[in-house]
């Protein structure tokens, strides 16, 4: 494999909340040169942190069709997406100068992870900052569907009064099956006992249950015991395609499937199969093999065969993968209990939600430019040093290279003259990052370790910040 080398040399920045130095004669590159590309409507949040760094700030609504990606990614250094755009090998391959990758959101099945990381380009994501909106959304739909909600609604809507009991029950009492255990699962395990539901969970690592949850040893057992089966599994090799006609077949008869992971996870047509045969009651499908670009009508055959057959089913809730966009709100009244759902794509709670992860992944990808520290890549070999407090002379290597014996010699060698403060390496993989601030060194000095360094056989990128 031919050793790429992509190198930048910015300003470092001296303190941990960003404030601005001035930058030093010798350096090739300036914050204003370094170029940011935010897709699919990125929080107001993220753009004004890197626009406040300097950066050149270029922020378009919708995912980009993927020749036009390839013109636009050749020239950012960094790129900041959410779950429609596909960072394939191929798309990674053009962007020569690309740093570093912000998922704005929790999934990263949209990027090729080992591409990225064998170019030297961390990825970064927000883990966690939309779980809880994912939870209140599954408690929702599990009241929903146990009323038929959404059929009731629809009719009345159409002027038609259907005061029906008939398959109608409350949640209290009945067993929820959560399949993946992590941030959504559990925060969903919670929920889910304070309605006085049973919780049973599978996931492929032993995990310590919320509550009084129990851990099942197979999916099969899992969807044989419970009532409602909701899947928060990552799009992985494993989980495409993880609920099949079998799958189906074992789920208890007139049970539900809710799925707000991904859209691979589900088989859709034996699902419509088990709906239209009354072996399911219902389900609640957030998110779609194929999903459009943007916002619009689009939502048809031409986009995933099934559609219509989707849409006929009774008691089915579709939304546009807004699992993280859902505000939910019991209000009791007197006697009465009053459900309000809000699917909104602007009020509420979404706007906090996009907020921090706009501050987040905003926050991760300028302390990574401007830093080098990688913790919490998804990537990448994760390390940071503390902040720099010599303003003079200072610079920081930041050594991306392929995992090979002798290479970090090579490099103390090459160090060997200077005075190296802090050193730290890791790695992950066949990948290795290394970082390193050195004192005293002049602007000829700097000019010559980034030489040397990055014509190292290992190298995959080297940067310098000061
Ligand atoms: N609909 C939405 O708007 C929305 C919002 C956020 C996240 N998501 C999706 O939900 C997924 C889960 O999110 P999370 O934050 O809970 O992730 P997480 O990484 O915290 O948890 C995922 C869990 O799934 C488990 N798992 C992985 N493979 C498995 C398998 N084959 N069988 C059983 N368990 C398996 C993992 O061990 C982990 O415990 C994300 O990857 C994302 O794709 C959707
Ligand atoms: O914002 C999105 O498009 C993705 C939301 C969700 O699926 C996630 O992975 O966080």
């Amino acid at each position: 494999m031919s050793l790429e080398v992509a190198s930048t040399v910015v300003r470092l920045t001296r303190s941990s909340s960003f404030t601005h130095s001035h930058p030093k004669a010798l350096k090739p590159f300036d914050s204003g040169e370094i170029k940011i590309l935010l897709l699919e409507n990125v929080n107001q949040r993220g753009i004004s942190l890197l626009e406040k760094e300097g950066y050149q700030v270029e922020s378009i609504k919708k995912a980009l069709p993927e020749d036009v990606l390839i013109e636009k990614i050749r020239d950012v250094h960094a790129i900041g997406i959410r779950s429609k755009t596909k960072l394939t090998k191929k798309v990674i391959q053009e962007a020569k100068k690309l740093l570093v990758i912000g998922c704005f959101c929790i999934g990263t099945n949209q990027v090729d992870l080992e591409a990225a990381a064998n170019r030297g380009i961390a990825v970064f994501n927000s883990p966690f900052s939309n779980s809880r909106s994912v939870a209140e959304l599954i408690i929702a739909e599990i009241i929903s569907l146990s009323r038929q909600l959404g059929d009731r609604n629809i009719e009345l809507h159409q002027g038609n009064w259907n005061k029906v009991s008939s398959q109608c029950y409350e949640i209290r009492g009945k067993t929820l099956g959560i399949v993946g255990y992590g941030h959504i699962g559990s925060q969903l395990s919670v929920l889910a006992e304070a309605m006085g539901m049973t919780v049973f969970f599978h996931d492929i690592i032993q995990l310590m249950p919320m509550g009084t949850a129990k851990q099942v040893n197979t999916l099969y057992e899992l969807l044989e015991r419970s009532d409602f089966v909701s899947l928060h599994v990552p799009e992985t090799e494993e989980t495409k395609n993880m609920i099949g006609e079998e799958e189906i077949a074992r789920m208890k008869k007139g049970s539900y499937l809710i799925n707000a992971s991904r859209g691979t996870i589900v088989q859709i047509p034996p699902l419509i199969k088990a709906l239209q045969n009354g072996h399911l009651l219902g389900a609640a499908i957030d998110v779609f093999p194929k999903e459009p670009a943007s916002n619009g009508q689009f939502y048809n055959n031409e986009l995933n065969s099934w559609t219509s057959d989707l849409l006929a089913c009774k008691n089915v809730i579709l939304t546009p993968h807004i699992g993280w966009l859902f505000l939910f709100s019991i209000i009791i009244s007197d006697n009465y209990l009053f459900t309000k759902l809000f699917f909104n794509l602007k009020g509420g709670s979404t706007e906090e939600a996009q907020y921090m992860i706009g501050a987040e992944v905003g926050a991760a990808i300028i302390k990574y430019i401007n830093c080098g520290t990688s913790i919490g890549a998804v990537n990448f070999p994760e390390i940071d040093l503390r902040a720099i407090q010599d303003t003079d002379k200072t610079i920081r290597l930041l050594f991306c290279h392929y995992n090979v014996p002798g290479v970090l010699r090579e490099i103390n060698e090459i160090l060997s003259d200077h005075n190296v403060d802090k050193q730290y390496s890791d790695s992950r993989g066949n990948i290795a990052y290394m970082m390193a601030d050195i004192s005293n060194v002049d602007d000829q000095d700097i000019r010559k370790i980034y030489e040397t360094v990055s014509s190292n056989r290992a190298n995959i990128s080297t940067r310098i910040v000061y």
